[in-house]
């Protein structure tokens, strides 16, 4: 039996409730979910809570949220327990350390742990046996940073621990910012929107970062850049890696992100008049971000690609990925939908079930 603690229950969590619950996968309880406000935790004998109305538990039982409290009741189970950070926040990554110190593995999509401080990083590496090599609980897993569910940070792990050497990892890793210029930059001459029209779509479709000016700054590309750097043994750092920002200057600096989504129809015209430089060479446009572990050019970039290039020809929000290596000199390539909640979701739930693997 593995209990289930879930921190976050907005576009990702709600999701992952929705998956567990629809598979009813067997012997995975989940025993606490807790908002920014408020709480709910099953009882002593940590039964399992039922997630037909959880959303109403929270809200009309739900006590104030306290995560010492939560990570506590978790860490006294008999059984082993996981916590699913499923928010985008930096002072949730913070306690990481604390909760694999009480014997608790982590389960995330939210970058910033893994790509925030290296003290942070190292922190988490020395007590997650996944990344430390003892092989031993608790674990710190979080495939879905990286590609949402994709099988970016698990292959690039086996590479690593088998001994192959890797070179370069480079490709479209941000769903949101292929979603864009997919549709926006194509040489087809179909009119599929303005930019901003297509920022729109993205963050209906779940795509976007909860602030989606976080995509549009190429931060998120970096994080995602960064966390694979780290485990290629690169240390990486966000405020050092060179990162293009395709955000106009006068945007960059408004208070909120409703008032960048209401100004950005204001520079579609910048927007299209990049795209039409790109179509004139009979080139697109395509957001990519490099991890270059011998020559050192890591970093993110605006870049022009011919139609015939495999970045050019890609759909919808795909990712693609690719590891150049001492095995795979001709690289080894990953690619498919790489953001929206149901891909993310699979992510955390397959790394739930490595967990449970180990540990039952
Ligand atoms: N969307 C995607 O395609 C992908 C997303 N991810 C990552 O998944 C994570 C979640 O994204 P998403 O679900 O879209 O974000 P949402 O904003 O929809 O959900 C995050 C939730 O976290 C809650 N929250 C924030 N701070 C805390 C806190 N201190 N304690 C408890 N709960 C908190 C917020 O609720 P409230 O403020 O009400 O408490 C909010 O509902 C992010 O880290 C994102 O980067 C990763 C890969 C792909
Ligand atoms: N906002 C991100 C979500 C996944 O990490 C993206 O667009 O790729
Ligand atoms: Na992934």
């Amino acid at each position: 039996m593995v209990n289930i603690g879930i921190v976050g229950v907005g576009l990702v969590g709600s999701e992952l409730l929705a998956q567990l619950k629809a598979t009813g996968a067997k012997r995975l309880n989940v025993v606490g979910m807790t908002t920014s406000k408020k709480m709910v935790v099953s009882n002593t004998s940590y039964s399992a809570l039922d997630l037909t109305q959880w959303k109403t538990d929270i809200q009309e039982q739900g006590i104030e949220a306290n995560l010492g409290v939560f990570a506590k009741y978790l860490s006294d189970a008999p059984d082993h327990g996981i916590i699913v950070d499923c928010t985008a926040s930096d002072a949730v990554a913070e306690l990481y350390p604390s909760w694999l110190e009480l014997g608790l593995s982590v389960v995330t999509p939210n970058k910033k742990g893994f790509s925030g401080p290296l003290s942070l990083y190292r922190s988490i590496e020395g007590l997650a046996g996944n990344l430390n090599g003892t092989g031993k609980a608790p674990f710190a897993y979080h495939e879905s940073t990286v590609g949402a569910g994709l099988p970016v940070l698990s292959t690039l792990s086996d590479l690593v621990r088998t001994g192959d050497k890797v070179e370069k990892i480079e490709g479209i890793f941000s769903g949101t910012l292929s979603f864009l210029f997919n549709n926006f930059s194509s040489l087809s001459g179909e009119d599929k929107g303005t930019f901003s029209e297509n920022v729109k779509v993205a963050k209906e479709l779940g795509y976007t970062e909860p602030d989606p000016r976080d995509d549009l700054n190429g931060m998120d590309v970096a994080r995602k850049v960064t966390i694979c750097g780290r485990l290629a043994g690169v240390d990486l750092d966000l405020s050092t890696l060179p990162v293009e920002n395709i955000v106009p200057g006068p945007l960059q600096t408004v208070a909120s992100a409703d008032e960048f989504m209401a100004k950005l129809p204001e520079f579609d015209d910048h927007f299209a008049k990049l795209n039409e430089e790109a179509n004139k060479e009979n080139q697109v446009l395509r957001c990519v971000g490099l991890v270059d572990v011998k020559g050192g050019q890591s970093g993110v970039k605006l870049m022009k690609y011919p139609g015939s290039h495999p970045f050019a020809s890609l759909q919808g929000s795909d990712n693609i990925i690719k590891f150049t290596t001492e095995y795979f000199p001709n690289g080894l390539i990953i690619q498919g939908a790489g953001a929206g909640a149901a891909v993310t979701s699979f992510g955390i739930f397959s790394d739930i079930l490595k967990i449970q693997g180990r540990v039952e």
